[in-house]
């Protein structure tokens, strides 16, 4: 199928306005960084998926699913073939009982916070802050203060490759720490149903800003990054290793590690995925000499990176 063709039937799929081409990554991720994606579809619909993904297998056209990109690192060389926004536009909510809620995957999750906080509905705090998708933090099983998303979650569609839905338990979606069955059997989240308690929205929303007065103290978020770069090792945090390494403020051209919080990589202006790479190596290779242990991205790279 040659470019025009493939174009066309993207339109047809999804509507004219719903597909760009030759499509900056780095608009789409936190850490700014990244090159350009050949196709940047948005869908709309669940319908809209199904039929994209069909038609994107029976092509043979290699495709990714993307959230808020709060947690990728996309190569300078960009991405071949199409990208997938969930967000934005696949973002309905629908209050199944009073405690009980189905949450389309697109939907960021401090958007959903405040309104499940408006609600009255409480234990959703933990996340409100996460500047990701709710795909995204299925997927990853996304956690921050004591809170993880296996704790509220009942169940989640999904897509497979096929383009079935598919209905799995908490159970089946086996979540774990940043895991799911999601990236091992290559589903694409289209919706989940989380289960809150009764609140109070005042103290819910006291505890929500709590929440991001210690985010914003510990963490750098005045600079661009995609969150901890690496996972917390079993018995370590990785943010103390790196420092024990003497390694808070190393940088490489334009990728840091941060002098706040060292388990985050920062991109101070002008950083390259090549930057980042090579600086996230060199932190492995420092804190294995020093300490014995092996570091493991969290952050997930999408591109070429030969
Ligand atoms: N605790 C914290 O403070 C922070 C946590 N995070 C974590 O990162 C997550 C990132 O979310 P987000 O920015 O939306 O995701 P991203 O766009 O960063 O994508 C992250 C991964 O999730 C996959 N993914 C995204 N949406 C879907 C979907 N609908 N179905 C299946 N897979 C999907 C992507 O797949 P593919 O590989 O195909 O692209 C990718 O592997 C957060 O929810 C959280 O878990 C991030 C920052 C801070
Ligand atoms: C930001 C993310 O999630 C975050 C989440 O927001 C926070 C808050 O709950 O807890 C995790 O960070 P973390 O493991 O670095 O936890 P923190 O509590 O910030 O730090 C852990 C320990 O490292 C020490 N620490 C921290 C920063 C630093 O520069 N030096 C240092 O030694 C702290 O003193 C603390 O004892 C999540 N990261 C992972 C990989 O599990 C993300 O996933 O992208």
């Amino acid at each position: 199928m040659d470019n025009n063709e493939l174009l066309d039937n993207l339109k047809l799929i999804v509507g004219d306005t719903q597909v760009r081409t030759g499509e900056p990554m780095n608009i789409h991720t936190t850490f700014r960084i990244g090159g350009c994606a050949d196709y940047y579809v948005q869908p709309s619909s669940i319908e809209e998926l199904q039929s994209l993904i069909q038609f994107l297998n029976k092509s043979d056209i290699e495709y990714c699913v993307i959230g808020n990109g709060s947690n990728l690192l996309v190569s300078d060389k960009g991405i071949r073939g199409v990208v997938i926004q969930l967000s934005d536009t696949f973002d309905e909510v629908e209050y199944i009982d009073d405690v009980t809620v189905k949450v389309m995957s697109g939907m960021m999750l401090s958007r959903l916070g405040n309104k499940l906080a408006d609600k009255g509905l409480a234990g959703f705090e933990f996340a409100t802050g996460i500047p990701g998708s709710v795909g995204g933090a299925v997927r990853m099983n996304a956690g921050a203060y004591g809170g993880e998303i296996k704790d509220i979650i009942v169940s989640a569609d999904v897509l497979d490759r096929s383009g079935r839905l598919i209905s799995l338990s908490r159970d089946e979606l086996e979540l774990g720490y940043r895991t799911s069955c999601i990236a091992a059997m290559d589903y694409i989240v289209v919706s989940a149903v989380f289960r809150l308690q009764k609140g109070d929205t005042d103290t819910i929303k006291a505890l929500i800003k709590e929440l991001a007065v210690k985010r914003r103290a510990k963490q750098p978020l005045e600079y661009p990054s995609a969150g901890s770069a690496f996972k917390r090792p079993q018995g370590f945090f990785a943010a103390k290793l790196i420092e024990d390494a003497g390694l808070k403020g190393v940088s490489v051209g334009g990728a840091m590690v941060s002098e706040k919080h060292s388990g985050f990589v920062v991109n101070t202006g002008n950083a390259t995925a090549k930057d980042v790479c090579m600086l996230t190596d060199m932190v492995k290779d420092k804190v294995k000499q020093q300490s014995g242990v092996d570091l493991e991205l969290e952050v997930i790279k999408l591109g070429d990176f030969s």
